[in-house]
């Protein structure tokens, strides 16, 4: 059996918990998700000054899931915050949502566009599509102009949004599949896969799923050059936790 560390960067359990029952919804029945949040950090990451703070938060359940045994972890933000850094620390598969709904969606169609948060959230999508190579595959972005917690508010007005701006990106992008731009959208993609006819495609369940294949592949994160352990120093204060032993 497999265990799989999600981990959602931000300190909102209610998000947590949406994201962890999507993802036992695809889990394969021997693999578990194990869903963890920080103690501390920041609420939602809604920009590259939130990143960083939860980028710490990231490398410190890294390192907690490393130490018990898990298969892989899977950095739940669609900014993949810390994916490098904690690609470092771990020995099993680190796969960040965005890059997870990235590569599935460019094995489904020529084009995507992705469907995100906050207007400031789309230079971050714009920075992961060059980082990870998809600028050609990626026609379009959106953003529903309202705060990460607005999914999680009840009123259902977020995922109005998203699903209007996923109905005008499928009439206006060409593009064939949509990638939603926020861990806290995955329970949208199954219903708006089926009402839109395209492939719309949540990054945790994308995740698991490719976890799952690297397992089985035995394929873990190389250790070789730069993704090596970091290298062993005196780490201070609060980041005593992080030395490797
Ligand atoms: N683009 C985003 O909405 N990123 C995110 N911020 C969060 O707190 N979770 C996300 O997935």
């Amino acid at each position: 059996p497999l265990c799989i560390q999600l981990i959602n960067p931000n300190t909102s359990l209610a998000m947590t918990e949406v994201m962890a029952a999507t993802a036992r919804q695809v889990a394969a029945p021997g693999t578990a998700i194990l869903a963890v949040c920080p103690s501390e950090g920041a609420p939602s990451i809604e920009g590259h000054f939130d990143e960083a703070i939860a980028a710490i938060g990231v490398l410190q359940q890294v390192k907690a899931g490393r130490d018990a045994g898990v298969d892989g972890h899977i950095i739940a933000c669609f900014g993949d915050p810390g994916l490098l850094a904690a690609r470092e620390l771990a020995r099993a598969p680190v796969v960040g949502i965005a890059e997870a709904a990235m590569h599935i969606a460019t094995l489904l169609a020529t084009r995507f566009s992705i469907v995100t948060t906050l207007p400031r959230t789309l230079t971050i999508a714009r920075h992961l599509l060059h980082q990870y190579g998809f600028e050609r595959h990626c026609a379009a972005l959106h953003a529903i102009d309202l705060p990460v917690l607005s999914l999680e508010d009840g009123s259902g007005l977020a995922q109005q949004k998203v699903r209007e701006q996923c109905i005008a990106a499928k009439k206006f992008d060409g593009s064939g599949a949509i990638v939603l731009g926020c861990g806290g959208m995955a329970d949208l993609a199954q219903e708006l896969t089926l009402e839109l006819g395209i492939p719309v495609i949540d990054g945790v369940s994308a995740a698991v799923k490719m976890i799952e294949s690297l397992a089985a592949l035995r394929l873990t994160t190389s250790k070789h050059g730069d993704l090596d352990y970091p290298l062993i120093k005196p780490l201070s204060g609060r980041f005593e936790n992080l030395n490797m032993r």
